[in-house]
């Protein structure tokens, strides 16, 4: 089972106006489609980051993996370590942390490697969580992703999701996404409006979402005294605090002062991360993300370090496609020590997608396994080659939400902390 061609495509689609510290989200996010064919007539499916930077990466590495059998992910690995080389590609908005070489080439060989596991599941008839250890649930709960929100892009008619810019929009965007999809648990996008404001619009949730399992997550706004200012508000309000401020010592600092476990997907965001972030008890809850994870066997060893160490285990998640949610599923299914609900975006996607509609649903608050051979989803080329016409026509090649925020307030500042 060689690999014979290597299709990558990248794609835009809508994306609301969502508000972050780092700005506010373009009107089209990117993502990349890859598609590995095999000697023997298969295909299988991986997605990743759109950014012209990890686009060029990944076509590069492309173009160096036919030959490669599809069950050699050492193999792969190594040949996709010798296109990155020594660069470190570094995202624009920094919301999932620091960029090193080692992570560079993880987010390259991630969707390679879902594509080998697509296809060896393909051929063995078998869902991608078998290859991972087998499933140990068979549905994966998914929590409600808040943002704070405009009505619309400026200049654009409203959208589908309405305007959230306090407490009550908050809980109008709750409440649709609960009702459509059955979340239990909901995350809100912080860093945007000042913390005491924050702060009052997490405990309006709570009154409004008494059993619901609730997070706030600025990435990295706030300083350590108020980070245990917010931490201590909380208290018996939220599960775990999620990249209150930025780096390890910082959060090791608030972790020892309040009294939740702190989550990150912006301090620890490759393996050679691990061993400070345990010796110093910086967090508690790490948010893993195949994407910059090296893919899902990666992950999956991650889980298992996680186990190892007492950390508890949930999953991070930006604007993505089916084929992400597909692989996401699968690996959460496959692992034991999953510790709370997975962040996704998916409702902010408005249905829009690259795989063709049916196997991945919400059904309360979690996806259910998809049980076909592989990932299970089937791409949808014609929605496929539109979203590429998109990405052409769009002139976004980089995701920059301060760049766009600041076409509207050009004072915006995403230094962080902020406050
Ligand atoms: O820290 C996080 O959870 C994220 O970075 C998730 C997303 O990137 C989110 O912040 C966004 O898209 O604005
Ligand atoms: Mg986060």
């Amino acid at each position: 089972m060689l690999i014979s061609d290597i299709r990558v495509t990248p794609v835009a689609f809508r994306d609301p106006p969502l508000l972050n510290a780092a700005g506010v989200h373009q009107p089209w996010a990117l993502r990349t489609i890859v598609e590995v064919r095999t000697d023997d007539g298969l295909s299988g499916l991986g997605e990743t980051y759109g950014d012209l930077a990890h686009l060029t990466k990944v076509r590069a590495a492309a173009r160096r993996l036919a030959g490669i059998d599809v069950h050699h992910h050492h193999a792969l690995y190594a040949a996709v370590a010798q296109t990155i080389g020594g660069d470190v590609v570094t995202d624009r908005h920094g919301l999932t942390g620091v960029a090193t070489r080692e992570k560079t080439l993880d987010r390259v060989f991630s969707p390679f490697e879902v594509a080998c596991l697509d296809i060896r599941g393909k051929a063995l008839g078998r869902p991608v969580c078998d290859l991972l250890g087998g499933p140990v649930r068979d549905r994966v709960p998914y929590s409600a992703y808040l943002f704070y929100k405009w009505a619309a892009h400026p200049g654009e008619p409203a959208d589908e999701f309405g305007a959230a810019l306090d407490a009550d929009g908050l809980i109008a965007q709750a409440r649709m996404f609960v009702e459509e999809y059955g979340f239990r648990s909901i995350k809100l996008k912080g860093g945007v409006f000042p913390p005491d404001v924050e702060v009052d619009a997490v405990l309006a949730l709570r009154e409004a979402f008494p059993d619901a399992a609730l997070r706030i997550d600025p990435n990295g706004a706030w300083s350590v005294p108020t980070s245990i200012d917010v931490g201590r508000k909380l208290a018996g309000t939220i599960d775990y605090l999620e990249d209150p401020t930025l780096g390890l010592a910082a959060m090791a600092e608030v972790a020892a002062r309040v009294p939740m476990p702190l989550a990150t997907n912006m301090c620890v965001v490759t393996f050679e991360h691990l061993p400070a972030a345990i010796r110093d008890g910086a967090v508690g809850v790490l948010l893993s993300d195949h994407h910059y994870w090296g893919g899902l066997v990666r992950s999956t060893q991650l889980a298992r370090l996680c186990a190892t160490f007492g950390l508890r285990l949930s999953m991070h998640s930006n604007s993505h496609l089916g084929i992400s949610l597909a692989a996401m599923t699968h690996l959460a299914a496959a692992v034991p020590n999953l510790a709370h609900a997975c962040d996704t975006h998916t409702p902010w996607q408005a249905r829009q997608d690259v795989v063709k509609p049916g196997a991945l649903r919400f059904a309360d608050g979690a996806v259910p396994v998809p049980s076909g051979p592989g990932l299970g989803v089937e791409l949808d080329r014609d929605a496929l080659e539109a979203m590429h016409e998109q990405y052409l026509a769009c002139g976004v090649t980089e995701r920059d939400d301060t760049s766009y925020m600041r076409t509207f307030q050009p004072d915006f500042s995403p230094v962080r902390p902020r406050w």
